[in-house]
């Protein structure tokens, strides 16, 4: 059975792991065709070798990383250097990791921020199915302005007829 991963953090103010689990559950062939493994690590510097682990001693196919940058500016400095981490992870297991960072500077409204951050894991835990068994459901969608956490902002112009 393939395995997916999700690799969430104590830090995020959001438990957006159990929303990327609960959506890859909905997708067709949870139980069946694949299972999820997730894990937890203190913070989003710590999710490239997470997820490293979990493709390369699990067997993950590939894995849904989720971050929370804080306000303030150092946060942000880590969330690059986290971010590179999580590129290096994908280019030395040759295997995607999709990066889900939700910044608390996204919204002042706490509400406001837990609905960005439901939306944008559940989008990308679905990215990460279709990029296993349905990437042309990616395709269809190339250049259409998709957005994850926030309505999509469309195609720059109207189909043509
Ligand atoms: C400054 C800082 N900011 C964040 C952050 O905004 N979000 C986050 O998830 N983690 C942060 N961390 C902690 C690191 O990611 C990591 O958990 C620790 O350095 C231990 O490796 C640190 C150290």
């Amino acid at each position: 059975m393939d395995r997916i991963g999700v690799v969430d953090t104590m830090f995020a103010r959001y438990d957006m792991g159990a929303e990327a689990v609960d959506e890859l559950r909905h997708c067709p062939g949870h139980g069946t065709r694949f299972e999820i493994l997730r894990r937890t690590v203190p913070g989003f510097k710590d999710l490239g070798v997470a997820c490293k682990k979990l493709i390369q001693e699990e067997g993950c196919r590939i894995v849904v990383a989720l971050g929370m940058p804080g306000r303030a500016p150092i946060d942000q400095v880590c969330a690059h250097e986290a971010s590179q981490g999580i590129m290096l992870a994908q280019l030395l297991t040759n295997t995607h990791i999709l990066e889900v960072f939700v910044h608390e500077t996204e919204e002042e409204d706490p509400a406001k921020l837990a609905a960005v951050c439901v939306d944008r894991a559940r989008k990308h835990a679905r990215n990460a199915y279709w990029l296993l068994y349905e990437p042309e459901q990616l395709t269809r969608r190339a250049g259409q302005g998709v957005r994850q956490g926030y309505t999509d902002a469309g195609p720059l112009l109207p189909p043509a007829d």
